[in-house]
């Protein structure tokens, strides 16, 4: 629940947050996952695709060093002293130990006894530091390692004591961060708190990046009250560590909560109350029913006048009349919105008392509420009922007071009083509802369902009451939008709008659900539309702004912003905006300073401590890419290509073209852009070697993203790279594949030739020696299709190359033809097509072996049919050269499509190139789609790999372009 709405409840529309577009601006800042909070200053960008955040995972992430150090001296051999280095010391003793090592460990090694069990056997520890330092490096380093896993070994029992030993004599021989992290941690259970952040600080002063030593030391920073720099610590471990480690994020969020609490409690003390921007009063005063300004009182301007330039004059006025005179003048203020004096007058006015006591009681006290005070608010609208018992408003006031504090109960008992003194006032109706509704939202939906239900119903008596309050619409409009399909929100704006077309707030929230509904043109229309009737209203600039933005327009929703806050500079959901736009784009020092503001107009101290908490963790980002440049760099290549920065990134490229990587969810810089709709950066990425082909861990490629989004051009680009890349790559490998022909000679598909196939009982597949599926009977559709081509009538000459379960071949049959030639290459294959009688029909002429070797004794054919196993591109490729000698004039050719079949934009990619070869030998090709679905499991049963995961089936029709 966002503080804001929670602290000033009774404002009808700026609570709807799931509905309003400025609510998600709110939310943002309410919005207690810190995790988010810091990501989001830091990398996250917020996008609908669910890919967002790529950190280094291409080169070395910090995590490595956990792995690199230590380990990586074990194997380090013995070496022997040189003669030189023992000269150098001069010190026999030193020479002599050292040699009775060597000696020790030598004949230990000699008897094969290795490793561990040679280390632990030396007395390491018992070597002065002499002797240490006239040890060769790789020897220290060794022993160094030794002395570590052996207090590793102690750590483990607890005995931090003799751990802690062991720990400093490690590093008396190799400072390495791991041996001062664990000594530190040695230091942490013992509650030696300072020596701990000691500890971490030379471990991290040898390896800035090494997220164990960072976390120990924000422990212990923690542990010390040093909150602000256990938050830059766990702040930082969490970016390196790409927020992989829960409890690490919840150290942070913790350590954010604590310091904006304390900040949050010292502001307050010293803050001298104030009134939320007059917008925001004004939205709230005008969610009651206006009263009548003269109420009690005949026009006595002068007076007021007067009161109003001197403002403590008290001569020549009796005490009473001055009361009324200041409530008088209050009433006034309301209307020019002036509400500081407004304030100042109803206090004066109670102070001298007036006629309409409870009037200004009642109204004072919506001051103070406003304030931020609801303790002393409360007890002013108490003071009202029992001056007027008759007196609704103050119930209403009571009660959403009631509900902030959670109280249910008395929530409900002041509106049912407030209905049995007046049954018939539409403000009981109106915010009841108002505030339910705050209450569902608050809620887990089981909770209180059915309140939205009973809001409309309440929204709608309200507007029975008093048809011309347009917040009732509104609010009417919105609770429809949500319950009932989005039409029928609609159709209560338009006919709101026809009672109030003067309303620059029915304009601005309608706006709000066309932008909700993604209808930007129709949504700017309305916020152009709220800003002409009122010039003064920032929220219209804010949702134009927001629009701009998701629109990637990010000066554009800059400027708006700024136009908002000119109207009002201390605009509560402006400032958030300003923030939240100039944050996505990376400039979270820009953006400090509006979140600052936010931090200085907050009024209450849950709304402070929500804003203090983002400034901090911007603050805290800040001080990451001041301390890590080389990380940072990396987070603001996430952020740019989020947000469309095509400069920034243009730049990061320049100075580093290794700058942007892929996640550990592998997905890469292209995939986000594709995702995003980004297509100069997509051509930027490919034009600077990123691969076209990546998938991530889904098995997606980037273009999928593109085309699931709908970005349909970027999808061609991506389609365009694909083929050029593999036209070229086809050519050389095509060259590579030659150069070995000439070497040995082999098949592409020998191993397959030359091994066993299994053909299944019942005849529905061929699996080969690893179990991969040869031909499956799901496919039979598509090769009764494909015979249906390649045989347009009987009696024609048919060719089909491979037979496998002979699907096509019995479907041929029934097409009659003259001659059926099927080419087979495997003797396994062959023997079943003896054994199943195919060489005894009279038109079948069976050539046993691989086409590539048969070609020579073909003729001539109306359809051709090529479907073989194991082969790759190229063979086909090979045979596409060769099938125009011996397809008719008026042949039809076509071949098993399972290029690329495990990804549908591969297959698109080789569909396109598959065409352009078969252009080059003249022939036109066409594709037919044809659905197929071999999703089951139960068909896989069995078969290693699916072969094919796509829902269509590209069916080729090729024949000759001159045909
Ligand atoms: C996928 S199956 C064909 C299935 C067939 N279309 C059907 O309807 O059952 C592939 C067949 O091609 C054969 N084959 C593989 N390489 C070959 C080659 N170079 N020449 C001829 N046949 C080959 C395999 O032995 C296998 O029988």
């Amino acid at each position: 629940m966002s503080n804001l709405s929670t602290n000033v409840s009774n404002q009808a529309i700026v609570e709807n947050k799931e509905f309003s577009v400025l609510q998600s601006v709110k939310e943002f800042f309410a919005n207690r996952d810190i995790k988010f909070y810091v990501a989001l200053t830091g990398a996250l960008a917020i996008s609908g695709a669910g890919l967002y955040y790529y950190t280094a995972s291409k080169s070395p992430r910090p995590k490595s060093s956990k792995k690199k150090k230590g380990k990586s001296q074990k194997g380090t051999t013995r070496t022997n002293v040189s003669s030189a280095e023992t000269a150098q010391t001069g010190t026999t003793s030193v020479l002599s130990t050292y040699q009775n090592l060597t000696v020790q460990s030598s004949y230990l090694a000699a008897k094969g006894i290795r490793g561990k069990a040679i280390e632990e056997e030396i007395q390491y520890e018992i070597l002065s530091q002499a002797e240490i330092e006239a040890m060769p490096p790789e020897q220290r380093a060794k022993a160094a390692q030794v002395l570590k896993d052996r207090g590793n070994d102690a750590y483990r029992q607890r005995n931090y004591d003799k751990a802690v030993k062991l720990y400093t004599q490690a590093i008396a021989f190799h400072p390495n961060p791991v041996f001062y992290s664990n000594r530190a941690a040695c230091y942490f259970n013992t509650e030696q708190f300072y020596k701990t952040i000691e500890d971490c600080k030379k471990a991290l002063s040898l390896d800035p990046s090494y997220v164990k030593a960072l976390n120990r030391r924000a422990a212990a920073y923690e542990q010390t009250n040093q909150f602000q720099e256990a938050l830059y610590d766990y702040t930082a471990s969490c970016i390196l560590d790409n927020f992989s480690n829960e409890a690490t994020v919840a150290s942070m969020d913790r350590t954010l909560k604590t310091i904006a609490e304390i900040k949050g409690r010292e502001l307050m003390q010293d803050r001298k109350k104030r009134l939320p921007s007059s917008r925001f009063i004004k939205a709230y005063l005008d969610s009651y029913r206006n009263e009548p300004l003269q109420e009690f009182f005949s026009n006595r301007d002068d007076e007021i006048a007067e009161i109003n330039g001197e403002k403590d004059s008290q001569s020549g006025l009796n005490s009473e009349e001055n009361g009324d005179l200041y409530y008088k003048s209050a009433r006034q203020k309301i209307q020019e919105l002036d509400y500081s004096e407004a304030f100042r007058a109803l206090d004066k006015a109670v102070e001298l008392e007036c006629t309409n006591m409870a009037q200004a009681i009642e109204m004072r006290g919506t001051f103070v509420y406003l304030e931020g005070d609801t303790e002393r608010a409360l007890k002013d609208f108490s003071k009202a009922i029992e001056l007027k018992p008759d007196f609704v408003r103050p119930y209403i006031k009571r009660a959403s007071i009631y509900m902030e504090k959670g109280n249910i109960q008395e929530t409900w008992q002041e509106f049912e009083e407030a209905i049995k003194i007046n049954p018939n006032d539409p403000d009981i109706y109106y915010h009841r509802q108002v505030t339910f509704c705050k209450r569902y939202l608050q809620c887990t939906l089981h909770f209180l369902t059915g309140e939205l239900q009973k809001a409309t119903e309440d929204y709608r008596k309200s507007i029975e009451l008093d048809s011309y309050f347009v917040f009732g619409y509104i609010q009417l409009a919105i609770a429809k939008y949500k319950l009932e399909p989005p039409e029928a929100g609609i159709d209560t704006f338009k006919e709101g709008l026809q009672k109030f077309d003067k309303s620059a707030d029915m304009h601005n929230y309608y706006g709000e659900l066309l932008l909700d509904l993604q209808r930007f043109d129709e949504a700017m229309e309305q916020f152009d539309k709220a800003i002409e009737l009122q010039k003064s209203n920032p929220l219209p600039y804010v949702n134009k702004a927001l629009a701009a933005f998701q629109r990637q327009d990010a000066a554009q929703a800059e400027e708006l912003c700024r136009k908002a806050l000119e109207v009002d500079p201390d605009s509560d959901v402006a400032n958030p905006a300003m923030s939240q736009i100039l944050i996505q784009q990376g400039k979270t020092e820009a953006a400090l300073k509006y979140i600052e503001k936010c931090v200085e107009v907050a009024r209450t101290e849950p709304e402070l401590v929500a804003h203090l908490q983002f400034a901090e963790a911007a603050r805290s980002h800040l001080n990451f890419a001041r301390n890590y440049p080389q990380f940072a760099d990396r987070l603001t290549s996430i952020r740019a290509i989020s947000s469309g920065d095509i400069q920034s990134i243009k730049k990061l490229l320049e100075q580093d073209e290794n700058v942007l990587y892929s996640d550990e969810n592998g997905i890469s810089p292209l995939h986000v852009a594709c995702a995003k709709g980004h297509s100069e950066i997509v051509s930027l990425l490919l034009e600077h070697g990123h691969p076209w082909n990546a998938i991530d861990d889904n098995g997606k490629t980037a273009a999928e993203y593109a085309k699931e989004n709908g970005y349909n051009e970027i999808y061609q680009r991506l389609l365009e790279e694909g083929c050029r890349v593999e036209l070229i790559l086809g050519l050389l490998g095509r060259k590579n594949q030659e150069e070995e022909k000439k070497n040995d000679g082999k098949p592409s598909n020998e191993n397959f030739l030359t091994r066993p196939l299994k053909y299944s009982e019942d005849g529905t597949r061929l699996l080969d020696y690893e179990n991969n599926g040869v031909m499956m009977g799901w496919e039979k559709p598509l090769m009764e299709k494909h015979a249906q081509i390649i045989c347009p009538r009987e009696n024609l000459d048919i060719l089909n190359i491979g037979f496998g379960l002979g699907l096509i071949d019995t479907e041929i049959q029934k097409y009659k033809p003259r001659t059926h030639t099927i080419i087979e290459a495997h003797p396994d294959v062959y023997k079943h097509m003896i054994a199943e009688g195919w060489h005894l029909k009279p038109d079948v002429k069976i050539i046993f072996g691989r086409w590539q070797d048969v070609l020579d004794q073909l003729e001539t054919y109306d359809g051709i049919f090529f479907d073989t196993f194991g082969e790759f591109y190229q063979d086909l490729r090979e045979f596409h050269e060769e099938m125009p000698n011996f397809l008719k004039n008026e042949g039809i050719y076509s071949f098993f499509n399972g290029l690329g079949a495990t990804n549908p934009f591969f297959h698109d990619v080789y569909c396109q190139i598959v065409e352009m070869h078969l252009a080059d030998v003249g022939l036109k090709t066409k594709f037919i789609e044809v659905k197929i679905d071999p999703s089951d499991d139960e068909i896989w049963n069995g078969v290693k790999g699916r072969y094919w995961t796509l829902d269509t089936y590209r069916l080729p029709i090729c024949e000759f372009m001159t045909s």
